[in-house]
């Protein structure tokens, strides 16, 4: 695990985005070869879809042969409600590139059968070869996608009761009103998670720091699921300075060695 310490918020979506220009452009995507790409919502990966999106325009990536799969959506909330993540990706990122719709995967949360919607998008997964770079961001509590502490660390997809960290977290997007935010979510199992060929984890914000410190510093525990990560052979942490403040003095020098060259 890498750990990637940068100034601020922009230096953080700057250089994630730059991570997956790099990574698009290496594999080189085909029609018969297409790249793999696991998403995230919320705040923190805004600033790198913005990013990607000028790549985009400016004619430096295409996303014609990616492959996506979003990590989680609420149960219940109807696809066009703002604060669906459905919503959420086709207005920050997807209807500005030029990325096949059909490709552009994102749970069903209003299926009429969840345990067979969460195998249907394990099977996916899987058809479309495992995916080549997962993204992810953290909530407070340490929880990558929807997997709350106690999570099992080698979960699949599956339905999820959200903790209340979470919708303490998550009622700014329901106007800071906690009984709106929907109590259920289908999310990737961490497990799905580990599987993909290298992972890639934002995390900004003195909020956050907790949580960094507990999944770099200490062992790997189920009550801080981003912990699992550590135990992935390619896993990045990609953080910015108030994310830092509760780690050692000594491992933010240590990871403060720069290893990574970008284009
Ligand atoms: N399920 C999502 C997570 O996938 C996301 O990482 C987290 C952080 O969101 P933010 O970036 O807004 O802090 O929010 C939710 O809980």
């Amino acid at each position: 695990m890498r750990l990637i310490i940068l100034d601020d918020t922009a230096a953080v979506a700057d250089w994630a985005a730059r991570f997956v220009l790099q990574r698009v452009t290496e594999f080189a995507p085909t029609a018969e070869r297409r790249f793999v790409l696991g998403l995230p919502t919320g705040g923190t990966p805004l600033g790198m879809y913005k990013r990607l999106i000028q790549f985009y325009k400016e004619g430096r990536i295409s996303f014609k042969y990616v492959t996506t799969f979003n990590m989680d959506e609420y149960v219940g909330l109807p696809r066009d409600h703002p604060e669906s993540y459905h919503y959420y990706m086709w207005n920050e990122f997807f209807k500005h590139i030029d990325i096949e719709p059909s490709q552009a995967h994102v749970l069903d949360g209003n299926a009429p059968n969840l345990v067979d919607e969460c195998t249907r998008f394990e099977k996916l997964i899987k058809e479309a070869g495992g995916v080549n770079l997962f993204i992810g961001g953290i909530g407070p509590d340490g929880h990558i996608a929807f997997n709350e502490p106690g999570s099992s660390l080698v979960s699949r997809t599956r339905a999820k009761t959200l903790a209340y960290d979470t919708l303490e977290a998550n009622k700014r997007f329901f106007g800071n009103d906690i009984s709106k935010v929907p109590r259920q979510a289908l999310t990737v199992g961490v497990g799905t998670v580990m599987d993909a060929k290298e992972v890639m984890i934002l995390i900004t914000g003195s909020h956050k720091a907790l949580a960094l410190a507990k999944a770099v510093e200490e062992g790997v525990n189920h009550m801080w699921t981003v912990s699992a990560f550590q135990q992935h052979p390619q896993a990045l942490f990609v953080c910015d300075e108030d994310a830092t403040l509760e780690l050692r003095v000594k491992t933010v020098k240590y990871f403060k060695v720069r290893d990574v060259i970008l284009i």
